[in-house]
């Protein structure tokens, strides 16, 4: 589906990566892990035309996104491509349905009473988005992803502002998505993320990661671990 080839990065002197491989396929969820700094999120936007990498290819089914021309580009992100973004990136002031439909694709009527159902705010189509709390911002920009049906989901840190049970239900549906033959990447710090998801890549070293968890890598498991995790650290806060 997607394959990064020796694919370069820099910022003036500072070398971020190079010769870096990446092949993701349909059907595939990989997570994206290493240290802050080490460009996870560089990675996503290259690989989502938001940032050109400095060399190397990225192929999409052949295709080679870096030599897009701006219709090509804009055509890619728009029919293709899914992102979602710790910060929601939901147009605030208008409502969820509107929300939604920025991503309908010509020609297609998107259900968007399923969608909603599906991410647990059947019903709310008519309320404005910024009157919705984070985590339910969040299942609103998961239920866009799902009317939109990309063949390749970007995720930044998707789970990192939210409680336990928004961050299993983002996991829960990237993983649909992956089922449903999307190829699905996700930078995250999460250990609960990472296990639920297929293998993760080291974007530091260029490497697949070590399995962190020899207890299996159940997705069930998971994001029981990614609700913990969260509803900890929600206590926490408190
Ligand atoms: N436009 C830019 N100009 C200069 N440096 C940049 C630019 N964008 C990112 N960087 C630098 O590139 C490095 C990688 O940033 P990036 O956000 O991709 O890392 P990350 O692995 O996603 O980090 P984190 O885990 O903290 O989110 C950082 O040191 C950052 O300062």
């Amino acid at each position: 589906m997607i394959t990064a080839e020796n694919l370069a990065k820099s910022f003036g002197s500072r070398v971020l990566w190079q010769d870096l491989h990446l092949t993701v396929g349909a059907g595939e969820m990989v997570a994206l892990v290493g240290a802050s700094g080490s460009g996870k999120t560089t990675l996503l936007n290259c690989l989502g035309l938001l940032d050109r990498p400095s060399g190397g290819r990225i192929l999409f089914e052949g295709t080679d996104l870096t030599r897009l021309g701006p219709g090509g580009r804009r055509r890619f992100r728009r029919d293709r491509l899914g992102y979602l973004f710790q910060d929601y990136a939901l147009i605030e002031n208008a409502t969820v349905r509107a929300n939604l439909d920025v991503a309908r694709r010509r020609g297609v009527r998107p259900d968007h009473a399923r969608a909603l159902e599906r991410v647990g705010l059947a019903g709310r189509e008519e309320e404005r988005a910024h009157h919705l709390s984070g985590g339910e911002q969040q299942r609103v920009a998961l239920a866009r992803l799902m009317v939109k049906e990309p063949s390749l989901v970007l995720a930044d840190e998707p789970t990192g502002a939210l409680d336990g049970d928004n961050a299993a239900m983002v996991v829960d549906v990237l993983r649909q998505l992956s089922r449903e033959g999307c190829a699905v990447v996700v930078a995250t710090h999460n250990d609960g993320v990472r296990a639920a998801c297929d293998r993760a890549f080291d974007v530091g070293s260029g490497r697949e990661a070590e399995r962190g968890d020899s207890a299996g890598w159940v997705v069930e498991r998971a994001a029981e671990r990614v609700g913990r995790a969260g509803r900890a650290e929600h206590a926490n806060r408190r």
